[in-house]
């Protein structure tokens, strides 16, 4: 089968890297892979190990070791860097990788100044980094991965707790992927009807499991592979949806669902209660915040960046 796709870059051969890599090749979506990372040693491996992958399922996708600057051609780019740092932060993980992060991204969205394709944003605090990529680059399809995995492991969570199939939940989490992530209950729908959602238990579950995951192996990556493919297909025309990405909203960034038709994103916010639309404020203010103060530059000298 012919893939969908030209090409497709990723940047960033580590665990979430390697993981999106992987799920390209099983899925056939792009018929070249360009994947670049650090050192080209480490882009050249894992091509390897993708060739390897490519042969024993037949897959219609070739992976290459490529650099940064070859990335241009690509309908889209996974961008899943990560610095080397030790977060010290107890709560707030994410926000832990900002200050390591940032330069990284600034550097990238350098190299990638003036591409005209989709640029999906993997790297924590994705909402910021989202941004921050969007400002350095000038790109205009700059979308964060991070609410998408959370609504995922939120409708998986509730179908569990409830002991209903997994497409029988429709429900958002929105706002930060992180500690003022917003789960939109009021709007959730089990079978087409509301109900009162386990708020507590869906909380906890969505605070603790990326640490159990990174506790028993390492890193998440698979969560946040399929995130990256769901995103990448709706993004880039295969599939018309609705998905939850980081994007500019009001004055500031966070994610939101948007509904995608023909590759085109339209914002779609769910209808919220007081209290999600209080939460969601607090997690726009918090991001402004933590961005203004991560750019070091009042708010009044920021770019306007269209929302998409
Ligand atoms: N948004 C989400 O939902 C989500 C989920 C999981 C992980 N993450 C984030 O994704 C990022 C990557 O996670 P990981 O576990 O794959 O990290 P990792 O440490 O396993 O891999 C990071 C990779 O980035 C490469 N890299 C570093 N600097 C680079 C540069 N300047 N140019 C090119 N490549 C460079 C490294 O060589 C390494 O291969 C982290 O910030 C992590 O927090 C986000």
């Amino acid at each position: 089968m012919t893939p969908p796709v030209a090409s497709v870059g990723v940047v960033g051969a580590g665990a979430v890297g390697q993981a999106v890599a992987g799920a390209l090749v099983a899925s056939g979506l792009c018929a070249r892979l360009l994947v670049a990372s650090r050192t080209i040693e480490q882009a050249a491996a894992l091509v390897a190990d993708l060739d390897d992958m490519r042969a024993a399922v037949a897959s219609p996708v070739r992976p290459y070791a490529a650099s940064v600057a070859d990335l241009v051609d690509c309908q889209a780019v996974v961008i899943a860097v990560r610095a080397r740092f030790s977060n010290t932060n107890a709560t707030d993980m994410r926000m832990g990788g900002a200050q390591a992060n940032a330069p990284v991204i600034r550097v990238l969205g350098a190299e990638l100044r003036g591409y005209t394709g989709t640029v999906l944003m993997v790297t924590n605090p994705v909402d910021l980094m989202t941004r921050l990529f969007a400002e350095f680059s000038g790109c205009a399809r700059v979308f964060g991965i991070g609410s998408n995995l959370d609504s995922a492991r939120y409708r998986l969570t509730l179908a569990r707790l409830l002991d209903v199939p997994l497409d029988a939940v429709d429900g958002h989490v929105i706002g930060e992927h992180g500690d003022a992530a917003v789960v939109c209950a009021s709007a959730t729908r089990v079978n087409g009807h509301p109900l009162p959602v386990p708020l507590q238990q869906v909380r906890d579950e969505l605070a603790t499991r990326p640490g159990r995951i990174n506790a028993g192996i390492g890193r998440t990556r698979s969560g946040p592979a399929g995130a990256v493919v769901t995103a990448l297909r709706l993004a880039l025309g295969l599939e018309n949806g609705l998905v939850e990405l980081s994007a500019p909203y009001r004055d500031g960034w966070l994610g939101i669902p948007l509904r995608f038709t023909s590759g085109h994103p339209i914002p779609c916010l769910p209808a919220l209660d007081d209290t999600e639309a209080r939460q969601l404020d607090t997690a726009h203010t918090k991001l402004r915040a933590a961005y203004l103060a991560l750019r070091g530059t009042p708010s009044s000298s920021l770019p306007i960046v269209r929302t998409p």
